[in-house]
């Protein structure tokens, strides 16, 4: 695979990656490219296939939505939304590069997912939970690894309660996973970083400061 190094962003649940992300795409727009996953969860309200921070220009372009209204739900993430069917179809044909089941869900990166993006050679970025961040070590992708870690389990569990996008459910089997992998990311040598998102801003510049690099070579080859 070609292209600008890709990046995996890791790290519980309601630890803050999309919101770190949401920011890093629209300061640095026509520089990174995220990875649309597959997975079988219900979408939340205002998730649509395909609906996403990454088809803004697109939609915009199309249908001439008002950006607030594509930007509405702070919680709307870009997913393609499939049944557990048809995933396993894909990952039989051998379309996934890594797929792991995650609070009842599956959930799961296709190759056309990051090639989409490297052939705009633009950052690709991969959301994936830590089966993901594992099963992705044995490719030859090379990204660069990041771990976006909250301040506490407590805050969070308050985090994910004030997000208002889970059942009690789903959210005790958040925290379980989050247990996981808040031991797993103080390991010596598994992240490139590891970032304790407590302070909002002071996390999102630990984030640019490690990718800057890559993003100075994008917007230079553009030039
Ligand atoms: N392995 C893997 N994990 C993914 C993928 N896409 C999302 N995830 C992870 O699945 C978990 C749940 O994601 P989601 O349902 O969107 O909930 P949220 O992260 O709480 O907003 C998160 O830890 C994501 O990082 C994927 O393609 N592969
Ligand atoms: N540094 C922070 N301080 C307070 N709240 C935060 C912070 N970072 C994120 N949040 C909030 O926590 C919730 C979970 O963040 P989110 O980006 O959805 O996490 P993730 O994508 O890792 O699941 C969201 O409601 C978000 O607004």
């Amino acid at each position: 695979m070609s292209g600008p190094r890709p990046v995996v962003l890791s790290g519980p649940s309601g630890a803050g990656k999309s919101t770190l992300l949401r920011r890093l795409m629209k300061e640095y727009e026509g520089v990174f490219g995220f990875s649309v996953s597959h997975t079988s969860r219900n979408p939340r309200p205002g998730e649509e296939n395909g609906k996403g921070l990454n088809c803004l220009p697109m939609l915009l372009g199309a249908t001439l939505l008002p950006v607030a209204d594509v930007l509405s739900s702070e919680t709307s993430k870009d997913y393609h939304f499939v049944t557990r069917e048809k995933m396993q179809e894909g990952i039989d044909k051998g379309e996934f590069i890594e797929n792991a089941e995650f609070s009842g869900n599956m959930y799961g990166t296709s190759k056309s997912s990051i090639e989409d993006v490297q052939a705009q050679n633009l950052i690709c970025i991969l959301d994936v939970d830590i089966q993901g961040m594992k099963n992705i070590k044995k490719t030859d992708l090379n990204p660069i690894y990041i771990s976006i870690q909250p301040p506490s389990m407590e805050i969070l569990e308050k985090r994910l309660r004030d997000r208002q996008t889970e059942t009690e459910d789903s959210l005790q089997k958040r925290l379980e996973a989050a247990r996981i992998d808040m031991e797993l990311s103080k390991e010596p040598g598994v992240f490139d970083m590891v970032i304790i998102n407590d302070d909002l801003e002071e996390a999102y510049a630990k984030l640019k400061s490690v990718l800057i690099e890559e993003i100075e070579k994008v917007q230079d080859a553009k030039k």
